[in-house]
């Protein structure tokens, strides 16, 4: 986990679907991290290190206006998190999506509503993801899950440069998410491997 945190400060957004955000109530900080003096802070927040942009893909607006990511910007003590959504193809539905876009808002949210449809699964058009996250500044994203955000990012002409993953020597059982892809462009080649404690960490690039 202190690696991932390591990670984290490498990058200008780390990115995560709502069913992680849901279900985890992520931070995406860099707490785990040793102290630091915050006067070496350039970044308003009082912490030592860079912090990367939390954003959430979040087709329908599902957040908690209560959730740790809102709870940390309000107390200063992490970036204000963006979600990005589209607006719901129903008109019956409008007026909640509305009322849940006023309460991320007033909670600290930025909502970055997508000028494109979302697919059938409710799904946003990762390219178009990282071309309004690219207008916006962020040149460097962490997708740090879950299963359906990574095997999205899998899809035709991947943008994905590096996979890092941690082998824990746990079994999941039948519950497991599993996060294999079935597209060419999934042909990774492993060009590291260390071992931290009980974990394995393998680095793999695409393929050439
Ligand atoms: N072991 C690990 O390192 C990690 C594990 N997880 C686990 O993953 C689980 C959540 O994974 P999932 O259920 O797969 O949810 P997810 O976190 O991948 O979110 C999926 C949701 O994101 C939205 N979304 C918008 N655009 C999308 C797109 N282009 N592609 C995919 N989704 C898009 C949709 O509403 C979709 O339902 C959690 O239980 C969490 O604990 C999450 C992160 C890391
Ligand atoms: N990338 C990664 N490596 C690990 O070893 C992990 N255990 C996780 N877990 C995910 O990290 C999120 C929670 O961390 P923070 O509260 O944001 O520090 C959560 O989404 C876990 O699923 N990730």
């Amino acid at each position: 986990m202190i690696m991932t945190h390591w990670m984290r400060t490498m990058h200008d957004g780390i990115l995560i679907g709502i069913g992680t955000a849901l279900n985890d109530d992520p931070q995406l900080n860099t707490r785990h991290l040793p102290s630091r003096d915050p006067n070496l802070s350039e970044n308003g927040h009082n912490n030592p290190y860079h912090l990367p942009r939390p954003i959430i893909l979040d087709t329908n607006l599902r957040l908690s206006p209560t959730c740790k990511l809102l709870k940390n910007y309000a107390e200063g003590k992490g970036r204000r998190p963006w979600i990005v959504c589209s607006e719901p193809t129903e008109t019956e539905h409008k007026v909640e999506w509305l009322n849940r876009q006023t309460a991320l808002e007033k909670a600290g949210a930025g909502i970055i509503v997508l000028q494109v449809r979302h697919n059938s699964d409710g799904y946003l058009p990762i390219s178009s993801v990282l071309d309004v996250l690219h207008k916006r500044g962020i040149h460097s994203v962490m997708v740090e899950g879950g299963a359906q955000v990574i095997r999205s990012f899998f899809a035709t002409n991947s943008p994905v440069d590096t996979i890092i993953v941690t082998i824990a020597p746990t079994f999941v059982g039948e519950e497991g998410i599993s996060y294999i892809v079935d597209s060419d462009n999934s042909v990774f080649t492993p060009v590291s491997t260390e071992t931290f404690g009980r974990d394995t960490v393998v680095a793999l690039v695409p393929t050439k």
